[in-house]
């Protein structure tokens, strides 16, 4: 195993494990994505300012040694923590009758410590457990210790869009570090005209953020804004090299890598975050540079170099592997455009509740839960209506306001999917206080994917939530294509397939066409995925009104002209 590696696992070192790095050794998801990653970097590269990167840790024949030797660490972990906690238990007023052996050590104390003393180094320690207690985290079904971290905002005067403010922007980061695993022990923010291009804040809040991350004993610093490869390595120096540095955007990179269930989202997750990466590789070859007395000097600068390549050429790897991976949905998709059923497509903020809507309309078990990107992979399945209506729906990916544009891109090919459906069902979590933010920064991630032409349906989600439901459905009246619904109680429901199938409508081609006797399945379809407006039975077979898919309406062109009168 490398040297990286193994300092990565131990926490005392001047090298404190990163939680991308350690989120990768603990979650089973990550490493069946490590396993097929053809990825393979020299150990030397640096990338955001001198840590180690996950990537560059993925060297093949040691990643068997990395995943025995990271379960060793977490089982040392929790057995000191153990203790800690049934010492906590003594401290505490003595709840637990089977440690009456620790009272009497306890006891022993008290005639050696000063009264205050003694309370006091109770009440750090009772704390101390708290907060260690506090760490534990369940993550895919196991207990790991969260780091600590530490958030840091900016608002900018130049770049204020009336959107987020930076404290609530702020507040989303906490989740988004409770969602990669991390505990968040603090947090600050400051007003800037410009950011500063050396360390992004000014001088005076390193000093007060350093102060504080040492008080709280604070293993990783995220920043709310992308941050240059400079700015991360003299922000890590400024903080006394101890702690890592890292941004918002590496942050949702983890969450992502965290949760690609499927090929297909680990490779574009490995996309993302190398073409993330390349730009913020450092060299870490300056101690050879010293060793060697300045004459190899220059190393360093020629293998960042070697190093950057080596990652193009992975990224082009990367590139192919999921050019092929994409052949094969393609594929699918065209199938399932033969099949003339329309697709509705679920769009939404992350956590807007799009996949207990799709859960709770089709029956389908696609994860749900009160956390932020649950869903990566695009799902879809069938929605059979009461009236024998049906209709596809497909769940896919939530967005986030300040989206990683690596990310944007590398799930292009995914959201270009929502691109092909009849309609967008744009869900908004109408019980957020920032709904209508939520709901423009969704707006701007779908102007980006071009799909403005595509009808649209707003769902306002989570009416059960609200303290007023029925102030909300009036407003919701008044406005055009909104609907009120509860995903979680089933409220709405119906109204909301009533309104998909009237908007469903509207993408439809209106057709008037004979068709034969024989023909009898076309008629059950156009039944079943159109909206019939007539039926006429003739001797000829029978003459239908209806609006129907544009597949539908294709083959039903010869027997249109059946309809023309001679
Ligand atoms: N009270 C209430 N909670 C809801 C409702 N709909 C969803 N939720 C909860 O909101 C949380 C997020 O729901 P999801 O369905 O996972 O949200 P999502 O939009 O798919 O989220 P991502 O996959 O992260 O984009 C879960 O805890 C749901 O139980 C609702 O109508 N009412
Ligand atoms: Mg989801």
């Amino acid at each position: 195993m490398s040297a990286m590696s193994g300092s990565f696992f131990c926490p005392t070192s001047s090298n404190p494990p990163s939680f991308l790095q350690f989120s990768r050794k603990t979650s089973p998801l990550s490493y069946q994505k490590i396993q097929r990653n053809p990825l393979h970097l020299t150990s030397s590269t640096s990338i955001c300012s001198g840590r180690k990167s996950p990537i560059v840790r993925v060297l093949r024949e040691d990643i068997e040694k990395e995943i025995e030797i990271s379960a060793e660490v977490i089982d040392i972990d929790l057995s000191i923590t153990e203790s800690n906690q049934e010492e906590s238990l003594v401290t505490s007023n003595n709840e637990v009758s089977s440690v009456a052996e620790f009272d009497e050590e306890e006891e022993q104390q008290e005639t050696l410590y000063p009264l205050q003393i003694k309370t006091k180094a109770k009440k750090d320690s009772k704390k101390a457990d708290e907060d260690e207690e506090n760490r534990f985290k369940l993550r895919n079904g196991k207990q790991v210790v969260a780091e600590k971290a530490y958030l840091v905002g900016v608002e900018l005067k130049s770049v204020s869009d009336g959107s987020f403010s930076s404290e609530e922007s702020l507040k989303e980061l906490g989740q988004l570090a409770d969602t990669a695993g991390l505990t968040v022990a603090g947090s600050t923010y400051q007003k800037l005209a410009n950011p500063n291009p050396r360390t992004y804040i000014g001088s005076g809040k390193v000093a007060e953020i350093k102060t504080a991350i040492n008080a709280l004993d604070v293993e990783t610093v995220i920043f709310d804004d992308e941050l240059s490869a400079g700015q991360l390595r003299n922000l890590e120096k400024a903080f006394g090299g101890k702690v890592r540095v890292c941004d918002r955007t590496a942050l949702i990179l983890d969450i992502f890598n965290q949760r690609a269930a499927t090929h297909e989202a680990a490779l574009q997750v490995a996309l993302a975050q190398m073409e993330y990466q390349l730009p913020r590789l450092t060299k870490m070859w300056t101690h050879l540079e010293r060793q060697s007395g300045g004459q190899v000097k220059g190393m360093g600068e020629k293998q960042i170099e070697v190093d950057k390549r080596i990652l193009r050429t992975q990224i082009g790897v990367l590139k192919k592997e999921l050019d092929s991976v994409r052949q094969h949905r393609k594929q699918y998709r065209i199938r399932r455009l033969s099949v003339p059923v329309p697709v509705v497509s679920l769009v939404g903020y992350t956590n807007a509740g799009k996949s207990t809507l799709l859960n709770h309309l089709t029956g389908a078990n696609v994860l749900a839960e009160d956390q932020l990107f649950a869903t990566l992979d695009p799902t879809t399945r069938r929605v059979q209506m009461k009236n024998g209506k049906e209709f596809l729906l497909t769940d896919t990916v939530g967005f986030i306001q300040k989206l990683p544009t690596t990310l944007v891109a590398a799930f292009r090919a995914t959201l270009e999917e929502i691109s092909e459906s009849s309609l967008l069902v744009h869900v908004v979590d109408i019980s957020h206080p920032l709904a209508q933010q939520q709901i423009d920064a969704v707006d701007k991630v779908l102007s980006e994917l071009d799909v403005s032409s595509i009808p649209k349906l707003i769902v306002w989600n989570k009416v059960d939530k609200v303290s007023d439901p029925c102030k909300l459905r009036i407003e919701a009246e008044a406005r055009e294509d909104v609907i009120c619904v509860s995903a979680l109680s089933g409220d709405g429901l119906q109204e909301f397939c009533d309104a998909v199938q009237s908007k469903l409508k509207d993408s439809m081609v209106w057709v008037e066409a004979l068709i034969p006797f024989d023909k009898g399945e076309l008629l059950d379809t156009i039944h079943r995925v159109g909206m019939v407006e007539g039926t006429e039975y003739t001797e000829a077979g029978t003459l239908i009104r209806a609006h129907v898919p544009l597949p539908i309406a294709r083959q039903l062109t010869p027997m249109r002209q059946l309809c023309i009168p001679s």
